[in-house]
Parts: structure tokens; C-alpha cells; sequence
């Protein structure tokens, strides 16, 4: 038996191939029989398994089963149905090589020239639950075989994986045959269709079939007893494969070309339903994001404003009125300036109370589970402002990750949860009372969707200053308390991450903050606690931090 022939001199030209046997087999029958039609019309023969087979029939076309090419009936439950070498010699016969079409033509099988198949739908499977035995029939392995067979054959065969390609190969019939360049782009298509399957089963292998040890770092444990139990199992590869849902306008810049992709089971911002306003932009799906990742944080109803993937303002309700406007309004307040263009994210439905709190003001995207219909309508009075609403299934990711140059960064998010201040240690002044430790306890969950250094004042579950995006800990403390102005006084105080030294602590003491939550952890922590002790301050240590880059 000889190997892979690789002579440029043995291969005889092909463009255009005409087609007169085609290979159908589907599971999503969209369009099958108006393909098939085409193909009868023009006389082609077509090969078909089980229920393409009888769609195409039913239809009252002229159909050969594949058992009757074979002389081998589909077998094991339909494990095995293409899986014959009389298919597969038809499929993979080179027919620029001599060599191929005499030894087709001495076994008696005729090639296919066009095959037409898409796969088991095993991602709407398990998106409907279906788990064990029944989710591992739906991985379907006759039907990659035939597509890769043929893609990596598309010197001589048309792989088609998608109705929408339908059309073309009605023209092509039309034309004469399929052309060579026609042929490398549905290979293209065909190998990425295929490529895409198999991440998808992969990963789902690894979270509900692979032995614990060989997990996928896409479906990290999401128990959040320890931050180590975060950082245990990874795999040796990293898959991700995303459609492209449309192309953008442009990235982050006009001169940046962009295009949003979306992952097949996503329920998350790039899936979200947008009701009202101009097409999303690069930046605007970046914004939605971090709102949204704020916001999502609490439980109660809460409110994020969000410029530039940093939070502007983030307040949860008070009072006895309507909540969603309430936080709004008070999110709104912290910085009136910074919130003129920027993208709020509800993580409740979006009121008629707060549509009027925010109609009046310039905003760029409102996020939300979902909008009151009279919410709906005042807001879409304005039409450059852009209305999602988000999957009635969204979840947070559980992994994130990042591209550098020749690579990838991924982590578990941080998903830590260290809100609850009894844990907390308190190093400098009195033990707070209850409404200030739940400023505290507030400031620490919102100062995490903060840019580091991240420095988050808060007064009465709504920030007031916030200080983000320094390069040293002594500005953000100093922009935050410059945000608060007079609200600083009387403030509590968040920092993502430990104080290197006192005076960042020293600008926010000077200003007034009474109490402050912090991680801890500096070989000079000694330092700022007595600065904090100098003048009755609060100072708890969470022992863990929140930096986010
Ligand atoms: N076992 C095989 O040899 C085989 N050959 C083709 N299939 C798949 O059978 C499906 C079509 O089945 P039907 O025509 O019976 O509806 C296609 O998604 C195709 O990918 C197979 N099924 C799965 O492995």
C-alpha cells in the first residue's frame, strides 16, 4: 500500500466539476427538499441516509439509500451508515491522480462530487438538558468523517454544511459544476463546521464525562470556599470557538475593524435582545459588559453606570419607592459629570420610575433583565439611545481570559466571595455598627468592578467617590476623594487592594472617611494601621483582594 502522493507532475488540473452524484445526509432538513428538486431537475443522482432519504422521497424525488449503495444496511442503532468504504472511497478518490480514477473505476464505485450534511445537533441537546448515554448518541461521528473526508478532497468535491450555501450550488448546477475556488471555501466552512462540533463535545466531555484531574479550565469549579480551590485543574488545551453574529462599524477606534462573535450556548451580553436605538458599537458591548458585571454583584436591586469599563456610579435602592429608580438616581448622583454618554445596567426590570430618572440624561445603553412595556416607550423616544435586555437565562462567565502576544490568558473570574464582614478582621478603631458595616460591606463588593488601583467611597449603599485606574494607590485615593468632594466626610472607604504605605490611607483620613475595608497584607501594614489609629478611624483586613486590570 502506498502513502500520501505528493508529485505536483502526477496531478492533472481541475476547476470546474460538474456534478452528477451527490452525497445528502442532514439533520437539519431546512431547504433539503428545494435542493433536492434542483439537483433532480438536473439530473443528478442522490445518495441519502434514513430520513433524509424519506424527506426527499416523500417529496416525490428520486432518492438511492445509502444501505443500497453499501449492500450494508445502517447498523448498530445508525452508528454505522456512511461509514463504508464504498462511500468513502467515493468521497476521498483524488481524480486529478490516474492512479485514483483506475482504481475507482476497477472497484466499481462511482465519486461523489457534492456532498450536502450537517451534524447531529448535539449542542441544542444538551442545552435542553439531556445528559449520559442519550447525550453521547447525539455526537455524531459518520457525519464529520464525510465532511472532512470531502473537504480535505474539495479538489474534486463541493462540501456544503449549511442551507444558506443552498443557493450557490443550485447556481452551480446551472454554471456547469462547482469552480476550484467555490470548492475551497466551503472546505473552509466545512472544517471549521467541524472543528466547532468537536470543541463544543470536548468541553462538555471534560465537565460531565472525563475522571475529576482532567477537567477543562472553560468549566472551572465555581465553589467559592476557598480562593484555592479556584486556582486547582487545567487542561492542556484551551478551545473556543464563537460564530460571527454581524461585523461591527468598527473597534475601538474607526480605524479598527471589529466584528462581534457568539459563543453557540451563550446567555449573556452578546446574546442579549436589543429592543430600541442605533447599532451596538465595539465599545458599547464593552461598557454593557461592565455595567452588567456590576450590577450583577448584588443581590438587591441594584444600579451601575459605567464610562470607559469603570463604574461611574453603583448604588443599591433606599426607600420605600420604586427601586430600580432609586438606585439609579443614587448611582447617579456620585458623578453626575463622568455618567453625560455613559451605559447603565439594571439587575432588575427596567421601571417607568427610572426610565424618567434617566431619559433626561445623555446615556448610551441601557442593559436590563427587562423593561416595563411604558419604560420601553418613554425610553425609545430617544434614538440614539440603545435598549438590551438581556437573556431570560443570562449567567456570569465563570472563566475569562485574555490574548497577549503568542498566547492566552485564562482564569477562573474572580468570584471570590469575602462580603460577609464577620469574617473580617478588625485591626485599628472601633468595631463598626451595623449601618456603616454595610457601607462597608457594600463598598468591597463594588470597588471589585473597579479598575485597579481602585479606591471606592460610599455613603448609605451608593458610592460617592470613586478612584480608579492609577498607577499608584496615593492618586486613586486622591481622585476618589476628589469625587466626593464634601461626601467624603463621614464616607466609608474601599480599596481593592492593601495599602504599600500610609499616605494613600493619610488622603482619605484627612478627608474624613470614618471607616475603611481593605485586604491587608503590606510588610508595612504596621504603618497604616497607626494612621488609622492616629485619628479613631475603622480599618477592617479582608485577608483577600480584588485587583481588576
Ligand atoms: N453513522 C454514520 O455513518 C452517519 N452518517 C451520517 N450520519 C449523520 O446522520 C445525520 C442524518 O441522518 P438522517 O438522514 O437519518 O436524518 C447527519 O447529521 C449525519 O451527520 C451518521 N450518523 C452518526 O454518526
Amino acid at each position: 500500500m502506498s502513502g500520501p502522493t505528493h508529485d505536483p507532475a502526477l496531478y492533472r488540473p481541475r476547476d470546474v466539476v460538474e456534478i452528477t452524484r451527490a452525497l445528502v445526509s442532514v439533520s437539519d432538513k431546512t431547504g433539503l427538499v428545494e435542493l433536492a428538486s434542483a439537483l433532480a431537475a438536473a439530473g443528478v443522482e442522490i445518495v441519502s441516509t434514513g430520513g433524509s432519504a424519506a424527506a426527499i422521497a416523500a417529496a416525490g424525488l428520486p432518492v438511492t439509500e445509502v444501505g443500497d449503495v453499501t449492500g450494508y444496511p445502517e447498523s448498530l442503532d445508525g452508528r454505522v451508515r456512511t461509514l463504508h468504504p464504498v462511500i468513502h472511497s467515493g468521497l476521498l478518490a483524488d481524480l486529478r491522480l490516474e492512479s485514483h480514477e483506475n482504481e475507482l473505476a476497477s472497484q466499481g464505485i462511482a465519486p461523489f462530487q457534492l456532498v450536502v450534511s450537517n451534524l447531529y445537533p448535539f449542542v441544542a441537546t444538551i442545552a435542553a438538558g439531556v445528559t449520559g448515554d442519550a447525550a453521547i448518541e447525539q455526537i455524531d461521528i459518520g457525519g464529520p468523517a464525510m465532511v472532512r473526508a470531502s473537504a480535505k478532497n474539495h479538489a474534486n468535491v463541493a462540501i456544503v454544511t449549511s442551507p444558506s450555501s443552498y443557493p450557490q450550488i443550485v447556481d452551480a448546477l446551472a454554471a456547469g459544476g462547482t469552480t476550484l475556488d467555490q470548492r475551497r471555501a466551503l472546505a473552509s466552512e466545512a472544517f471549521a463546521h467541524t472543528a466547532a462540533y468537536d470543541a463544543a463535545v470536548a468541553s462538555w466531555f471534560a465537565e460531565n464525562v472525563a475522571p475529576a484531574g482532567a477537567s477543562d479550565p472553560s468549566n472551572p469549579s465555581t465553589s467559592s470556599e476557598t480562593a484555592a480551590a479556584e486556582h486547582s485543574e487545567v487542561a492542556d488545551t484551551f478551545t473556543v470557538t464563537a460564530d460571527l453574529k454581524n461585523v461591527l462599524r468598527y473597534g475601538e477606534n474607526s480605524h479598527q475593524t471589529a466584528a462581534l462573535y457568539v459563543k453557540e450556548n451563550g446567555t449573556g451580553i452578546a446574546q442579549a435582545e436589543q429592543l430600541h436605538g442605533k447599532e451596538m458599537s465595539y465599545n458599547n458591548f464593552v461598557d454593557a459588559d461592565a455595567a452588567v458585571r456590576a450590577a450583577w454583584d448584588f443581590d438587591e436591586p441594584a444600579v451601575a453606570i459605567i464610562k470607559h469599563a469603570n463604574p461611574c456610579g453603583i448604588a443599591v435602592a433606599r426607600g420605600s419607592g420604586d427601586a430600580i429608580a432609586s438606585a439609579h438616581k443614587r448611582a447617579h448622583e456620585c458623578d453626575p459629570l463622568s455618567a453625560f454618554g455613559g451605559v447603565i445596567a439594571a439587575n432588575r426590570t427596567l421601571t417607568l420610575a427610572a426610565a424618567e430618572s434617566i431619559v433626561g440624561i445623555f446615556t448610551e445603553v441601557v442593559v436590563a433583565p427587562d423593561f416595563e412595556p411604558a419604560a420601553l416607550e418613554l425610553l425609545s423616544t430617544k434614538k440614539n439611545l440603545r435598549l438590551l435586555k438581556l437573556p431570560a437565562d443570562f449567567a456570569r462567565e465563570t472563566i475569562e481570559f485574555k490574548q497577549i502576544s503568542g498566547g492566552l490568558l485564562v482564569q477562573s473570574v474572580d468570584n471570590y466571595d469575602a462580603f460577609d464582614s464577620s469574617a473580617w478582621t478588625l485591626v485599628a478603631g472601633e468595631e463598626a455598627d451595623d449601618a456603616t458595616r454595610a457601607d462597608l460591606e457594600f463598598a468591597w463588593r463594588s470597588v471589585r468592578s473597579v479598575k485597579s488601583n481602585a479606591i471606592l467611597l460610599a455613603n448609605d449603599g451608593a458610592s460617592v467617590g470613586v478612584g480608579m485606574g492609577q498607577v499608584n494607590r496615593v492618586d486613586s485615593c486622591e481622585l476618589a476623594v476628589s469625587r466626593a468632594g464634601d461626601r467624603a466626610d463621614g464616607s466609608v472607604a474601599a480599596s481593592d487592594a492593601f495599602f504599600p504605605f500610609a499616605d494613600g490611607l493619610e488622603v482619605l483620613l484627612a478627608a474624613g472617611v470614618r471607616a475603611v475595608v481593605q485586604p491587608g497584607g503590606s510588610i508595612r501594614d504596621e504603618d497604616v494601621i497607626a494612621a488609622a489609629k492616629k485619628v479613631g478611624a475603622t480599618m477592617y483586613f479582608t485577608g483577600e483582594r480584588h485587583f481588576f486590570h
